[in-house]
């Protein structure tokens, strides 16, 4: 018999020849990894130090674009950081996200492929790799969903829910005075009816229901926001059914399809041949001319890419307009001298009268720029070996463009943390992917197609609700005190609920 303190030795011996092994192994894995990026004696992009195993992953708060931002400030505009075994290309400034997204556009139009995303998607364009179905998808998307003609027939509808909005807004400063409106919430249903109407015509959303939605597009946000352990380390990806987010991607994603399914069953037995994307989208089914066929898994993708991509998305935009607006006064009140020299004081602003507002867009712009709803964009993958400044970057590397430090970035914006929409008057600066220093909707082959639609709907709402009313902080809360921090998660959202009073309601309203 082995006497004891013998096997305790043989056991720690044990015990350091496999350390020493896993330690080889993960040091040959990593050189393996760094030699994809570096043929012999070429340049290395810039990397942050890294740790074992976890490689970066220490280096990131939960705001990720944050910490990333602080890195390039030390290490420069690209680099490359390890999250566990995984090699991502961080791009933080305009020339760059220029290389990446113009020059070598089509090497970068992928999508990698993530295990939370793939679980939850359907046949969605947003995460759909760069392939024919992607091709199909988009052009269904702009051509029969979103096209010039379309989204002049969107303007009545979304006139009549800012109309809703306001009405919503002014019954709360009747029967609530004194209390302050937790406007989030009345601007998400405000988006929930608005893209229900769009996309199937009518409302589908019962008056309890809202919260239940609400939840559920924001799980979607907030598990694709995160890395699951498949993501970050490919070799436990076994694991990720038990410790990963895959289970509770699995029951968000079942709560969309039971909601499609009702959506579709209903139009599919009603009247066909609406204005809608669900009756465009199945009389597209049948349509021989579309190659591939459109299956009804995409049409399911293409209703949650309105769903998921437009709701959270513009309504965290006229949030923020409207925190910065509360916390800067002058702006605020330059925005509503504008808009009351157009427009007669309790009428409603109409979209005929938005090309008439330059501020106000260029408040819209403003915000976008210092508060990009998506601040790391979509995520990107190169489909074959490219040179970005000289440095040699493989084909398969996973790439994010930091939306939210290039608007920041020193050489582009004068005082970039200061919210001021002057600096967007005369200037013919947008945000339709061309102007690199400014890409809250991406840019290139990928860029978002709902530009048009969002940016509307913002200009809208915001020009009557600031028209319209008066807003104050609730009781008791200064503006030094007003908190503009971020939440995280892929939509960033302020992190308080915005609470505001809501006064000097016009008495025509
Ligand atoms: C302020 C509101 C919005 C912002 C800031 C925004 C931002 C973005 C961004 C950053 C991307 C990725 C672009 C890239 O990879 O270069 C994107 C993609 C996309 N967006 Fe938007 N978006 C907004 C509203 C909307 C709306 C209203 C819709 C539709 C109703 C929409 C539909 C899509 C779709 C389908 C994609 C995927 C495009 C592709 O991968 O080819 N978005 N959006």
């Amino acid at each position: 018999m082995v006497p004891p303190q013998e096997l305790h030795f043989t056991s720690m011996q044990n015990l350091s020849l496999l350390s020493i092994y896993l330690f080889s192994v993960f040091i040959l894995y990593s050189i393996a990894k760094r030699k994809s990026f570096s043929k012999s004696r070429e340049k290395l992009i810039p990397s942050p130090p890294k740790l074992p195993f976890i490689g970066n992953l220490h280096q990131m708060s939960s705001l990720y674009h944050q910490s990333l931002y602080s890195l390039s400030l030390k290490y420069g505009p690209l680099m490359l950081l390890h999250f566990g075994e995984v090699p991502w290309l961080i791009v933080s400034s305009s020339d760059m996200a220029r290389a990446v997204m113009r020059t070598h556009g089509l090497t970068f139009a992928s999508r990698p492929s993530a295990a939370v995303s793939e679980i939850l998607r359907f046949g969605d364009i947003a995460f759909e790799p760069y392939n024919e179905d992607w091709r199909m998808l988009r052009k269904i998307f702009t051509i029969h969903l979103m096209s010039a003609k379309k989204l002049i027939s969107y303007e009545k509808i979304r006139e009549e829910e800012v109309g809703n909005l306001i009405e919503k807004i002014r019954n709360h400063a009747s029967l609530s005075s004194g209390n302050p409106i937790e406007l989030r919430k009345v601007l998400f249903s405000f988006m929930i009816d608005l893209i229900c109407r769009v996309v199937s015509g009518k409302f589908i959303i019962e008056k309890g229901r809202y919260a239940i939605m609400r939840e559920v597009v924001e799980e979607n946000f907030r598990l694709v926001g995160r890395f699951s352990i498949g993501d970050v380390f490919p070799s436990f990806s076994w694991l990720e059914g038990i410790i990963g987010l895959s289970r509770k991607a699995s029951r968000n994603k079942k709560r969309w399809d039971l909601f499609f399914e009702e959506v579709i069953q209903a139009h599919a037995e009603g009247n066909k041949g609406g204005d809608n994307f669900v009756d465009i989208l199945l009389s597209l089914k049948n349509d021989s001319s579309l190659n591939p066929d459109l299956s009804m898994n995409q049409i399911k993708g293409l209703m949650l890419d309105a769903f998921a991509a437009g709701i959270d998305t513009t309504y965290v935009t006229i949030d923020w307009a409207m925190c910065e607006l509360i916390k800067n006064p002058v702006i605020m009140k330059k925005l509503r001298e504008e808009v009351r020299g157009i427009v007669k004081h309790g009428d409603m602003v109409t979209t005929e009268n938005l090309n008439k507002f330059g501020y106000l867009k260029a408040v819209i712009k403003e915000t976008l720029r210092l508060h990009p709803p998506i601040p790391l964009l979509l995520p990107r993958e190169s489909m074959e070996e490219c040179k970005i400044n000289g440095f040699t970057v493989p084909k398969g590397t996973k790439v994010l463009i930091n939306a939210w430090a290039i608007g920041r970035e020193e050489k582009s914006w004068e005082a970039p943390e200061v919210f001021m929409p002057e600096r967007f008057l005369g200037s013919q600066l947008d945000y339709k992917g061309n102007y690199f220093q400014f890409i809250p909707f991406g840019a290139g082959r990928r860029i978002c197609p709902g530009i048009v639609f969002a940016t509307a709907t913002a200009e809208l709402a915001l020009a009557n609700m600031v028209h319209l009313f008066d807003w104050e902080l609730a009781i008791g809360m200064t503006r030094e005190e007003f908190n503009m921090s971020e939440s995280p998660g892929f939509s960033v959202h302020r992190k308080d609920e915005l609470e505001l009073l809501v006064k000097n309601v016009h008495p025509s309203y």
